[in-house]
């Protein structure tokens, strides 16, 4: 009898699992830790583990590592709350061999774990006395490609999850993914954070003859200065310390469909280089590598600030400026598309209540009115994670301004009029470079502290009828740390659920 062993720290979930699996021929065990589940893990070796990718111990990441170092041939799918290819990718890369996305789906679970465990067995009939070095260079690949196709296929089925906004604005923005969507132009899009740049590069994906090959979509403000190279690029063996294998770059996995380059103007000026010559030759080599490679990709960069004044800046290349600027799209903040607001809030809605698995039908008159006329920095990021937690805490049909967050409905009350405050944040002084950092949710207790401290600061304005120096004075700060502290807790909240 082949063994699962469940990680999730969903109890309900777990049992209903269980129960299911059992009755399809699996022995089930189940851990609701991390740290419950590595100890199950000395003893027992598993054919398959299910694991979810938030738990409340361990991050996904940091499990799936620890469960590749004790058992590497194991197969592990993970379970995660929300579609977001980006989580996809992450875990894909990290050693998964596939995901499941909440509310699980009995038939997909069973398919999905069957596939693996039949994919399990090929391979160790495969590793039985086969050269393995012989091969490894080209089955590496060809399992990355599976892997690809395999988040694309998803990725398409979930494409339901996408929708389009209302406001004149937007209006246009379909016309002209339609008409450059089949072309093979490169593409800049500006935007704020959250307005949906990546949405759009993948409709325009969707919509090119490419659209059955990879759409690799890249952060690269996050990518560090030495490995954003061979992140893109791919490196051999031993190019560089800590190149213990050869890693094929996102460029090569995303030959004949499209790579999305998010934040392009962080790309460290050597990378740039590099950049230009594939978007010139359509060549490229892995770093350490001798042999060119063909490249059919075609490229869309995203940016929230112009590339033009980057390039007369000197930080971003000119030349590749030009390259990519066959076709622009502009995607306005929220706050100046009113009549998308509602349109998205309800999409959200549709989208939380399937996960939750609830039926909350629509939002208050108020709670409307609060939605479009506060600024939403964060855009559809921000609206998205404000529907999705008060879906989450509505306990009748429709969402009144109870489960709305305190700041959005009192969002006037808490704007600083003094501009010398919203200044001193964007060129913080020394002191105050610790209380402008955006925060990290993985930082834990750092984001506990964060949500405690804006507790306290939004009971103490209260108590003075939001006047800020009074306020100030009780905490015992000054009125810009107040601001940059209000601020922390908003970038926070920015970032996605
Ligand atoms: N048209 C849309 N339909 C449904 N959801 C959308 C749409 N556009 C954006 N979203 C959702 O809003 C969130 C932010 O979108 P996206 O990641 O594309 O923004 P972005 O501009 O690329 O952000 P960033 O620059 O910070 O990476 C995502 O959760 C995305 O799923």
């Amino acid at each position: 009898m082949e063994k699962i062993l469940i990680i999730d720290d969903d109890k309900d979930l777990c049992f209903v699992l269980k129960r299911f699996l059992s009755k399809h021929g699996f022995e089930v065990l189940e851990a609701t830790t991390g740290k419950i589940a590595l100890e199950i893990l000395e003893s027992v070796e598993p054919d398959l583990i299910l694991c979810d990718f938030r738990l409340e111990d361990m991050s996904g990441s940091s499990i799936l590592k620890k469960i590749k170092e004790k058992n590497p041939s194991v197969p592990v799918i993970i379970i995660t709350g929300y579609s977001n290819i980006k989580t996809a990718v992450e875990v894909m890369k990290l050693g998964a061999m596939d995901y499941v996305t909440k509310p699980l789906l009995p038939d997909e679970i069973l398919l999905t774990i069957r596939k693996a465990l039949a994919n399990k067995t090929s391979d160790e009939k495969v590793g039985v006395g086969s050269n393995e070095s012989a091969n490894a260079e080209e089955s590496e690949s060809v399992k990355e490609q599976e892997k690809l196709a395999l988040i694309n296929a998803k990725r398409n089925t979930e494409s339901g999850n996408y929708i389009f906004g209302d406001s004149p604005d937007f209006k246009n923005i379909l016309n002209q993914i339609d008409l450059v969507g089949p072309t093979n132009y490169s593409i800049i899009i500006y935007g704020e954070s959250g307005s949906g740049k990546e949405v759009i590069a993948q409709e325009i994906h969707k919509r090119s003859k490419r659209n059955h090959k990879p759409f690799i979509a890249i952060d690269c403000g996050t990518l560090s200065r030495e490995l954003a190279g061979s992140e893109l690029f791919g490196h051999e063996k031993g190019s560089f310390t800590g190149a213990i294998g050869q890693k094929i770059g996102s460029f090569e996995l995303a030959n004949g469909g499209t790579i999305f380059l998010d934040e392009i103007a962080n790309l460290p000026y050597d990378v740039q280089v590099q950049l230009l010559r594939v978007t010139q030759e359509r060549k490229m080599r892995r770093v350490g590598g001798t042999k060119d490679i063909d490249l059919d990709v075609r490229i869309i960069v995203a940016s929230n600030r112009r590339l033009w004044d980057a390039a007369r800046s000197g930080q971003f290349r000119e030349d590749l400026y030009h390259r990519f600027n066959e076709f622009q799209i502009n995607v306005p903040p929220l706050r100046e598309r009113v009549n998308d607001i509602m349109v998205f809030a309800n999409h959200f809605l549709v989208q939380t209540n399937k996960e939750l698995g609830k039926n909350v039908k629509r939002f208050s008159p108020e709670v409307e009115d609060v939605f479009k006329k506060y600024v939403w920095h964060g855009n559809l990021r921000e609206l998205k994670n404000v529907v999705k937690r008060a879906t989450l805490l509505s306990d009748s049909s429709v969402i009144d301004i109870k489960s709305i967050p305190f700041e959005l409905v009192n969002y006037k009350k808490l704007q600083f009029d003094n501009t010398a405050e919203a200044a001193a944040v964007a060129a913080p002084r020394e002191t105050t470079v610790t209380a402008t950092q955006p925060p990290v949710r993985e930082a834990g207790l750092k984001s506990v502290s964060i949500d405690a401290e804006y507790e306290w600061i939004l009971e103490t304005l209260k108590k003075v009828d939001f006047n800020k120096s009074k306020a100030a004075k009780l905490l015992k700060i000054d009125r810009k740390t107040l601001y940059n502290k209000i601020k922390q807790y908003k970038d926070l909240n920015n970032q996605e659920l």
